[in-house]
């Protein structure tokens, strides 16, 4: 069975972070595995408060896990400080691990910073080269770049800029854009726009987590970069569309095996 490794925040509600990761690499048929990088006190309805935990942990936890077992794909999320990523990048560097998916987690959907501001350079200088596809939304990508995003022009122009920080690919989340939520793959060649519609619902909390993951899951499978793109973004969309009213904010996304077996890869690739 093929590995897949979350480095992420934990959130307590269960649906973004750590939980929300190792619940679509289930899905999707990979051994889940989590390196947790800070305890959120987190509902439907916002952060309450934030712990982060300390970079000897983060440190001891990648340790235990590259010395023993093999890691086919990482997925990076929710990272804090300077000190985290730091380290995180020190230990993907020292053991050479393959496939990382960076989703530079800026924001909680409910508003909370949950990078400082100030370590946003930081992930630009030490994760993005290191990245096989880094994964923005639309806000984050307006941060790590400058510029200015309202269309999908626009969302081209900034991979355009954002490919020049080292990462092999740019996939920028069209969920936070006015019109349709498409999302735009660049290369550094070709741009593939991965075409959605928008499901009226306010059960969004944690599908770009699970985007991510779906894609970390997808290459460690052995797929080409675009095809488990097209798997993630028809699981998120199923995922989206069996979304759970659970509590008085944003419900979380829904996860299960049939999402993926109606995508029709499941069942061949898991023989
Ligand atoms: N209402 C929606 N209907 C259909 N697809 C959506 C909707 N909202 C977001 N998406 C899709 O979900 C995925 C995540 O996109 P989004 O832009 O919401 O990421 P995000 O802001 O990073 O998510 P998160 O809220 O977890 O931080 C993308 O594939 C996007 O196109
Ligand atoms: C631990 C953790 N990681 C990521 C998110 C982003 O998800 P969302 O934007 O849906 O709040 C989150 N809320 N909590």
């Amino acid at each position: 069975m093929k590995t897949s490794l979350t480095i992420a925040g934990s959130d307590s509600s269960g649906g973004a972070g750590i939980q929300a990761d190792l619940k679509t690499f289930s899905a999707l048929g990979t051994y889940g595995m989590s390196v947790i990088t800070a305890v959120t006190a987190q509902n439907t309805r916002g952060v309450l408060s934030v712990q982060d935990i300390s970079p000897n942990i983060i440190e001891d936890q990648l340790d235990a896990i590259f010395t023993d077992i093999k890691v086919d794909s990482v997925k990076i999320g929710m990272l804090s400080t300077v000190e985290t990523i730091k380290v995180v990048a020190k230990k993907l560097k020292e053991y050479n691990a393959p496939y990382i998916v960076l989703d530079p987690v800026m924001i909680s959907k409910s508003g909370y910073d949950l990078l400082h501001p100030e370590a946003v350079e930081a992930l630009k200088e030490e994760l993005l080269p290191l990245a096989s596809v880094v994964t923005p939304n639309v806000p984050e990508a307006c941060k790590l770049t400058g510029a200015e995003i309202k269309t999908i022009e626009e969302m081209e122009d900034a991979a355009r800029l954002l490919i020049k920080e080292g990462p092999s690919a740019i996939l920028m989340k069209g969920g936070h854009l006015e019109e349709e939520p498409t999302d735009v793959l660049f290369n550094g060649e070709m741009f593939t726009h991965f075409y959605g519609k928008r499901i009226q619902t306010k059960n969004t909390h944690g599908t770009g987590c699970t985007l991510s993951a779906a894609i970390s899951a997808g290459l460690a499978r052995g797929l080409a970069l675009e095809d488990a793109v097209k798997q993630a973004k028809e699981y998120i969309t199923g995922a989206i569309k069996n979304s759970l009213n659970i509590g008085s904010g944003h419900g979380p996304t829904h996860h299960f095996y049939d999402l993926y077996e109606k995508a029709g890869v499941y069942k061949e690739e898991r023989v």
